[in-house]
């Protein structure tokens, strides 16, 4: 099966004021259909600027990456954002929902740039809402919700257009223990029911304990990429070492 996502060779470099800041340093992984993989490591060591790359939000330095098959580097960024918008979802740390807009029209906003149709973008964001147990919120505000259903609404936006992968940048840093228990909870069934791939990155060790695999990042190169048999949904298949030949 085509990986949802191939990275070879990765490297993202910023320039800051005359110094080129080398964030990631060269990173080959893959991404197979219906993983759950936890990107964990210390602050600084490049994992959201790899979330960024492998989200297509950012486009690397040098390496390449295939998004289901597709190479990236050739892409217009009218392409590339029209790929990235019909196979990668994503959930932050601080939901980035619409604040004066119902929990329906934030979930269907996707759809928009799809070109759906009215009613057919209104019946898939109340399934995905269903989906996330907010069925009863449809017309709720954010601000009428508390964290964890706005979490839980920002995941239903993701999944909306049925992505291949679900990437979520610390999905419960701004949670307590229980709505952050809960939205794992959701994400542990999406990733079984649905088959979509979830990548997340946490500081977390029993967020990242719900993976089935774990990528330690540092300094910018991946330290460790390991199974982990704990895992969620666990019975899947264990990856046991996803690098790239050549990686490490
Ligand atoms: N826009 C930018 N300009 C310059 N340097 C940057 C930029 N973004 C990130 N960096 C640097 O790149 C390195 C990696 O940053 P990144 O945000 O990917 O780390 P991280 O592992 O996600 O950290 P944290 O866990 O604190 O969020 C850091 O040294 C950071 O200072």
């Amino acid at each position: 099966m085509t990986p949802a996502l191939e990275a070879v060779d990765l490297a993202r470099s910023y320039q800051l004021e005359g110094v080129s800041v080398d964030a990631l340093r060269g990173v080959s992984l893959r991404i197979d259909q219906g993983e759950f993989v936890a990107i964990i490591g210390p602050s600084g060591s490049g994992k959201s600027t790899l979330m960024h790359l492998l989200g297509c939000l950012d486009r690397p330095t040098s390496g390449a990456l295939r998004v289901n098959g597709t190479e990236i580097s050739a892409l217009t960024d009218t392409a590339l954002a029209s790929l990235r918008n019909r196979t990668i979802g994503f959930v932050f740390q601080s939901f980035h929902l619409l604040g004066r807009t119902s929990a329906l029209d934030n979930v269907a906003l996707p759809l928009v740039y799809r070109g759906v149709g009215k009613v057919e973008r209104r019946a898939r964001a109340r399934r995905a809402l269903e989906a996330v147990g907010l069925g009863h919120r449809l017309d709720h505000r954010p601000s009428q919700m508390s964290g964890g259903e706005q979490q839980r609404v920002a995941i239903a936006r993701a999944l909306v257009g049925e992505p291949s992968v679900l990437l979520a940048d610390e999905p419960t840093g701004n949670l307590d223990t229980r709505n952050g228990d809960e939205v794992m909870a959701i994400l542990d069934r999406l990733n079984a029911d649905s088959g979509v791939a979830i990548v997340l990155v946490t500081h977390e060790p029993e967020v990242a304990a719900h993976a089935r695999r774990q990528i330690h990042v540092r300094d910018g190169l991946i330290e460790l990429d390991t199974a982990n048999r704990q895992g969620a949904s666990a019975g899947g298949v264990a990856p046991e070492d996803h690098r790239e030949e050549g990686d490490g």
